[in-house]
């Protein structure tokens, strides 16, 4: 069978990148693209008015749609879909807890996946990370994360899943983003960092360190098409699923 999708922010970075390895696989049809910028054509599908997009998918009716946006077309796009009976696999980061909230309430009708990372190297940084911090009780925690000059939101959605897989695994810590002046660390405290740069991919880096050694964990992508990649199987997994809420782990799985 073959899985048709809806990709919205068709003109963005990762929307190019999703209609390029769409392209790629026999599993998946692209059923229509759309952006807010619509009227241009990209990886040879045409992209349509984002504004037409409930229009879209009653009319192509998709099996899942796969979305790279923003926070409040994120949430527009999913209620869509939840109304629509569609399947929503987004990677959209920056949402506020009502922007979750939104997507549960979706899932509610559809099945919906949100994963801040669709890399498999991540999924396993995060398995290594809920390891490494109870084996080492005690070390200093600095998190850093790079990212491309464009990115809006900081820190990164990614950082903010690890900096949660640590409270789940040591309990809740304070969370200290960047230090200036008169700053010294308190016990616990965990350092977020988030930098800014040229057009690197993603680069995620977890640091403990204390009892005079220290361990560095680092993902770094090398293009963004592992993402890309990475959202079109979970697109792939999640078309027939129930409704409901599911992780990028599930589909690793
Ligand atoms: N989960 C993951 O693995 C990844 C997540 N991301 C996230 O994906 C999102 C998009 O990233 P990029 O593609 O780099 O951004 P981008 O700025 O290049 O593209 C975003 C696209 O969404 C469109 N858009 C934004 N707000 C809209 C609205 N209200 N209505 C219709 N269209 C709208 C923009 O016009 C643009 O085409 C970000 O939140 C980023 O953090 C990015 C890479 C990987
Ligand atoms: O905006 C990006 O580019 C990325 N965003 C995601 C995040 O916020 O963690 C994932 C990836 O690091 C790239």
């Amino acid at each position: 069978m073959t899985v048709s999708v809806g990709v919205t922010g068709a003109t963005g970075r990762m929307g190019g990148e999703v209609l390029a390895a769409a392209a790629d696989r026999d599993d998946l049809s692209v059923a229509f693209a759309v952006s807010r910028s619509p009227g241009e054509s990209v990886e040879g599908v045409a992209v349509e008015d984002a504004a037409d997009f409930a229009d879209l998918l009653a009319s192509n009716q998709p099996d899942v749609v796969v979305d790279f946006t923003g926070p409040a077309s994120c949430i527009e796009y999913a209620s869509a879909c939840g109304e629509a009976g569609v399947a929503f696999v987004t990677g959209t980061t920056g949402l506020s807890e009502g922007g979750f909230d939104a997507l549960r309430e979706a899932a509610s009708e559809v099945p919906v996946l949100y994963a801040s990372n669709f890399s498999r190297g991540i999924a396993a940084l995060r398995r290594a990370v809920r390891e490494a911090v109870p084996a080492l009780d005690g070390y200093d925690i600095e998190l850093t994360e790079t990212h491309h000059n464009a990115k809006r939101d900081a820190p990164s959605g990614t950082a903010l899943t690890l900096l949660d897989d640590i409270d789940d695994v040591r309990g809740e810590s304070e969370r200290v983003h960047g230090r200036e002046g008169e700053a010294p660390r308190s016990e616990g405290e965990v350092g977020v960092h988030a930098r800014r740069a040229g057009d690197i991919a993603g680069e995620h880096e977890v640091l403990l360190a204390g009892n005079h050694e220290s361990l560095s964990l680092t993902h770094r992508a090398g293009s963004r098409g592992v993402f890309a990649a990475g959202a079109l199987d979970a697109a792939a997994w999640l078309a027939d699923r129930d409704a409901g809420w599911y992780d990028f782990t599930e589909v690793l799985e």
